[in-house]
């Protein structure tokens, strides 16, 4: 036994056990299309270890090579397929498939018909190489702000489609014929560094669906069931991570806090069903007017918040005007009967960055208090309240 049988034996036993990695994770994290493709992409991976390691039992050797190529394109293939439909990456998977099939032509062209072997043994390479980068790519610019894992999955890829390129390049410089000196040198690339790239990259393909579960927790940990929009705890996590860059982008930068008018009447007349429509419908309307940057949250039953910023002082203090007026001439529909909603709102400018936004909210509360009070369907600024 040589020290590469060994090599092969453990990467297809590794090879089996990521494939069932991912099919676990397939049943427990939501069955995501992309995790059953790299369970396959594995599975195939497993069963190219296991064809080099049969080799001795074929007697074409055409047959063994186009199986064996084919395992690894189909494999690197449907990882890369995995990462698209993860990213919702507009490449045109048929394109892929297409040129895995342009290219196990042409291996099988060089291996059987026209003997090439420089160009059988490179060829479906340079394609896994191709895809490996264009893999690190796509997980690389999949957001503005990559996640770790995503960063670390990107270099792993490219660091082993680089591997693999040299490795390919070894190979086709033997030309036609076999040559010993860089079938050797090949073999010792492949096999010094393949177990630790396919290790690497099924763990990055890992961290990768738990840095997305993570995300998904976090995003609906701050986000309110009913209206979709921030809750009380993602509004003031966001708004205070936010408020100094948008204190230095910004001239002005306002809290609005609003709270529907006798929303108890409503939901005592329309019922509790009635009352949530109003509470989706309007914060619907408001969120037709505000900019795709103003952070907006549900921080109690009917009552909500807005971060604005805003570089022109009319505009920011008309704003919250234009808000009361779109609600309040937005009649609702409920079940055939229609629901006049208004609000109150209290509004406090905020200057220094270091405001916490606890207490901005609280000021604002008492903005908002005095346009109860003032009969509400109005706008009170905090400004107004301390002259
Ligand atoms: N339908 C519905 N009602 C809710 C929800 N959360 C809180 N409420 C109700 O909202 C009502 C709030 O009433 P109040 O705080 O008295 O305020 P209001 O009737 O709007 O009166 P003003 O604010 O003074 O104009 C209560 O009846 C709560 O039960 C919710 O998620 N859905």
């Amino acid at each position: 036994m040589t020290p590469i049988f060994y090599i092969l034996v453990t990467l297809f036993l590794t090879s089996v056990i990521w494939s069932v990695i991912f099919l676990m994770s397939w049943f427990t994290l939501g069955k995501k299309q992309y995790a059953m493709l790299w369970t396959i992409a594995f599975a195939l991976s497993a069963c190219q270890w296991a064809t080099i390691l049969a080799e001795p039992l074929f007697d074409s050797h055409t047959l063994y090579w186009m199986l064996g190529s084919s395992f690894s394109v189909g494999s690197v293939l449907l990882g890369t397929w995995g990462h698209c439909i993860r990213v919702n990456s507009s490449i045109k998977i048929r394109y892929l498939i297409i040129s895995a099939i342009v290219t196990l032509a042409a291996v099988y062209y060089f291996t059987a018909i026209n003997v090439h072997v420089g160009l059988f043994m490179s060829l479906y390479v340079y394609y896994d190489v191709i895809l490996l980068i264009l893999s690190a790519v796509i997980i690389f610019r999949h957001k503005q702000k990559s996640l770790p894992a995503e960063i670390g999955a990107s270099i792993t890829y490219s660091l082993c489609g680089l591997l693999l390129f040299v490795a390919a390049s070894i190979a086709l410089l033997q030309g036609s014929q076999v040559n010993e000196e860089y079938i050797a040198l090949y073999t010792l690339i492949n096999f010094m560094t393949v177990p630790a790239a396919h290790v690497g990259m099924a763990v990055f393909m890992i961290f990768i669906m738990a840095s997305d579960l993570a995300e998904k927790m976090n995003h609906l940990a701050m986000t309110d069931v009913l209206t979709g929009c921030l809750n009380r705890r993602g509004f003031y996590n966001k708004s205070q991570e936010q408020l100094k860059d948008k204190l230095n982008n910004y001239k002005y930068v306002s809290l609005i806090y609003w709270d529907i008018d006798k929303f108890k009447k409503i939901n005592d007349e329309f019922g509790h069903a009635g009352g949530d429509v109003v509470l989706v419908e309007a914060a619907k309307i408001m969120q037709d007017c505000i900019n795709p940057d103003d952070l907006f949250g549900r921080i109690g039953g009917e009552e909500f918040t807005l971060l604005i910023a805003r570089n022109d002082e009319p505009t920011a203090k008309a704003f919250p005007e234009k808000l009361r007026n779109a609600l309040a001439s937005s009649p609702i529909h409920f079940n055939d009967k229609v629901i006049n909603v208004t609000a109150s709102f209290g509004v406090i400018n905020i200057k220094c960055n270091k405001t916490a936004i606890e207490s901005a909210i609280n000021e604002a509360d008492k903005a908002l208090y005095h346009a109860k009070n003032g009969g509400r369907n109005q706008v009170v600024h905090i400004s107004e309240l301390s002259q």
